[in-house]
């Protein structure tokens, strides 16, 4: 029937369509947030943004924060409380700002001296805060995370984390359907961090751009949750926007008794779980992208690179510009030797490691951890392994390891056991790599100085990591004869997917009590002015060309400058490590921004694709702004940098056509100002010639051009916010998380007053009881 498969919907299109609040005739879409997660590194800005406009957060039942990035993961034994525990100012300041800011805005919090804190890609599945079709963000990339249990799950900037604050929802477009499927079995050995390596080599890290990927196959069904959020992590790497597996019996086993999740056998949950069943792609849904691999072709991998699309399996060798044909790649590959110390053909197995690394959001959960005790069990460290340290994931996996006796096998061999946070992974904290320092990493990004300025980064998974403390070289982990494939699930549960009617009078009372004084977290100012933004109509001015490919948002303001609370002032750190040299900050006169006209270019042209991929930092934009560039031109961008340059009244213009790119560079090149008319959308030379026409979101231009500000807009729509809220408590009363909120409210006066401090209780009762193992 012709027609027919339109109606045809894969997992994306269901959880999306499931959360439109409005849809403009450009398909620009208003979504609603289910799970909002908050850090406090991409969350001061925005917090001060609410406050200056005397908002509210609208739903701080479904917003839950904790400090992971700068807190520092020594022992906590003497913990007071941060002012006093985290000694590095900068650091300081920003932890204590997110107390400050919990506390005034009333939401949950998870601080240094309770169990539950952690990575909050970590901590929000652990604790059954990330649920099954819901749409979940977090000023963080790797938020892609929450995709495992088929939820909608995506980084954000710092701009849209105060417009998920203010109104809880967003303002999106759709995105593409790409699937990867990965049939067949896995190699002993082969986990799903190998896989996912293994996917991002094939499809190159802008691979997935524009897209949301679902996993699926034999190979994605075998996995257990932990390594299905492995994988879905590390989509953002793979240039998606999200990733997605279906849920399934795994899922629901994981969520039994999670304290945030419905209660285990209550209507509730089977209603939730029928629900649940029901988010899988249609057969013969059709996806812009297919990737289809099979299992047995994925071998232990490992990455040689600076990008996380440089992997091999480590049976490899170090590769050669000379074995790529595209002239980006020839000549990322030689940097990228240059800078990891590598020399072509040398096997990858003869690396020699300095430091070992066991941690991130991508690998310190607890099968990680067994994974890598597994192997260490019973040896010891290379003599010429400087530092190994394990950082769990959250206190809880932490005291769960303990129980079982990880911690102690892992120190017997000489690795560090810590506590949780990010740690090494971007080394905001004090754990970091010295310049030139070799490490095997179990992180997700291998940009250049992500470890510590000049350090070396090998990703890997944990079994690898750990036989490379023991070996010191890079190791494949097969040749050590436990190593075992840890991250295979158990035999699934069946779970009756029987559904019971919930409207009972209890189950309304309990919808109704959210919010409970019906409006309490509406905001009063929400007339749909705001500050507003500097109009960008007409930009003219000098061009600086950039020629490489891949700039990542750590190279654009490595992570040392993302501790302050403001926007303002990162200028001069803009590119820190191409324009400054690390051993004595004198400036690098080769790199284009040190140089004359160029700085005082307010225009860069970049000639290769995937600009502003890696992290979701705002702080790039800001950084950019601060120096006095508006307008980004390039072949293609990163999803979120693109998002968050509109943010800020800037232009970002995609040029794919390479010959109009080539004459924007030349007159670049030759230090000629060039003229960006956005509201005619054209680019022309010093003399007014058109050099080649642009397109641009038609709404997106409308703010710019009219300098509005997304926030008071989507105040206009409160209305509709309204209705959808109240759909949602009657459809997934499951959502309304009044879990931790009504047991924080205090009879104070009437007022509803719920403290920054460890929750006392959750759903299932008294902490104190909760089981540590789930
Ligand atoms: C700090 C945060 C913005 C960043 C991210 O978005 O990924 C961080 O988590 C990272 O891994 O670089
Ligand atoms: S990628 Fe690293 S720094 Fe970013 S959230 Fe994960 S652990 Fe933290």
């Amino acid at each position: 029937m012709p027609g027919a498969d339109k109606k045809l919907k894969t997992l994306y299109d269901k959880v999306f369509e499931d959360h439109i609040v409005n849809e403009q005739d450009d398909g620009t879409i208003l979504l609603y947030i289910d799970r909002h997660l908050v850090h406090e590194v991409t969350s001061p800005q925005a917090f001060e943004g609410l406050s200056n406009a005397g908002r509210k957060v609208r739903r701080p039942d479904c917003t839950l924060a904790t400090v992971d990035h700068n807190i520092p993961t020594a022992p906590r034994k003497n913990f007071k409380n941060v002012e006093t525990f985290v000694e590095e100012a900068d650091s300081r300041l920003q932890c204590m700002t997110l107390e400050e800011n919990v506390k005034n805005f009333g939401l949950t919090y998870f601080g240094l001296d309770d169990d539950r804190q952690g990575i909050v890609h970590v901590i929000g599945p652990e604790q059954g805060f990330t649920l099954p079709g819901t749409t979940v963000v977090c000023g963080d990339s790797h938020t892609s995370t929450h995709g495992a249990f088929g939820s909608l799950a995506f980084g954000i900037g710092t701009s849209e984390v105060e417009h998920v604050l203010a109104t809880q929802t967003l303002l999106t477009k759709r995105s593409k359907n790409m699937r990867v499927q990965v049939d067949g079995e896995l190699h002993p050995g082969v986990t799903s961090k190998d896989v996912v390596l293994h996917i991002i080599g094939v499809i190159g890290t802008a691979g997935g751009t524009g897209c949301v990927i679902e996993f699926c196959g034999s190979v994605i069904r075998s996995l257990t949750m932990e390594a299905r959020m492995s994988m879905c992590n590390m989509s953002i790497e793979g240039g998606a926007r999200a990733g997605m597996v279906a849920p399934d019996e795994v899922t629901f086993e994981y969520l039994k008794g999670r304290p945030l999740a419905p209660k285990y056998d209550s209507a509730e949950w089977k209603k939730a779980v029928n629900y649940w069943t029901s988010l899988r792609s249609d057969e013969g849904a059709k996806y812009d992208i297919d990737v289809f691999l099979d299992g047995k072709d994925i071998l232990p991998t490992v990455s040689w690179g600076t990008s996380p699309q440089d992997v091999l399996p480590i049976t490899g060798v170090v590769p050669s510009p000379d074995d790529f044909e595209d002239e980006n790649r020839k000549l990322s590959c030689k940097r990228a030797l240059e800078y990891m110390g590598l020399t072509s053909g040398t096997p990858l197995k003869d690396i020699e490691l300095d430091k070992v690394f066991i941690g991130s959001c991508t690998n310190s959960r607890l099968e990680d951890l067994r994974a890598a005790a597994k192997v260490v069990e019973g040896k010891k460290i290379a003599a010429n392994i400087k530092r190994a340290m394990v950082v769990p994931g959250s206190g809880l996996i932490k005291k769960q390891a303990e129980a079982e006796g990880l911690d102690k096998i892992f120190t017997d061999a000489g690795f560090e056991w810590r506590e949780a946070g990010c740690s090494m992974c971007l080394g905001m904290n004090p754990d970091i790599l010295s310049p030139r320092e070799r490490c095997a990493s179990t992180s997700n990004r291998n940009f250049e100085g992500r470890q510590g300025a000049l350090g070396r980064t090998h990703l890997m998974a944990p079994a690898m990591a750990a036989a490379a403390a023991i070996v010191g070289k890079l190791t494949d982990v097969r040749d050590f004869a436990q190593a075992t494939s840890s991250s295979r699930k158990a035999a699934p549960i069946s779970i009756q997917p029987e559904i019971e009617e919930l409207d009972t009078e209890s189950d309304l009372e309990r919808i109704l009590d959210v919010p409970e004084d019906n409006e309490p977290h509406a905001n009063t100012k929400s007339s749909g002015t705001s500050a507003g933004l500097p109009k960008f109509t007409t930009l003219k001015g000098i061009a600086a060309p950039m020629n490489r490919a891949n700039v990542d948002t750590d190279a654009i303001i490595p992570k040392q400058f993302l501790k302050t609370i403001k926007r303002t002032g990162l200028g001069t750190a803009l590119f820190h490590q191409f324009r400054y040299n690390s051993d004595n900050g004198s400036e690098l006169p080769d790199f284009v921004l040190n140089q004359e006209p160029y700085r005082n270019a307010k225009i860069l042209v970049v000639s290769g694709p995937n600009f502003g991929c890696g992290s979701s930092r705002e702080h790039a934009p800001w950084a950019l702004l601060d120096f006095g560039i508006k307008c980004v031109i390039a072949p293609s961008f990163a999803d979120i940098f693109f998002n968050n340059t509109f943010k800020n009244g800037m232009l970002p213009i995609p040029i794919s056509d390479e010959a109009a790119l080539q004459k924007i560079t030349a007159e670049a090149a030759a230090g000629k100002e060039i003229e960006v008319d956005l509201v005619n959308q054209v680019i022309r030379d010093a003399d007014g010639n058109t050099i080649a026409p642009f397109e641009v979101d038609e709404f997106r231009k409308h703010c710019l051009v009219n300098g509005l500000d997304d926030i008071g807009l989507t105040l206009q729509m409160e209305s509709k916010i309204r209705v959808f809220e109240t759909k949602r408590s009657i459809e997934t009363p499951w959502l309304d998380g009044s879990g931790y909120l009504k047991k924080h409210r205090r009879g104070n006066g009437g007022a509803t007053k719920v403290e920054a401090a460890p929750v006392p209780k959750t759903n299932r009762g008294d902490v104190k009881n909760e089981p540590l193992e789930w």
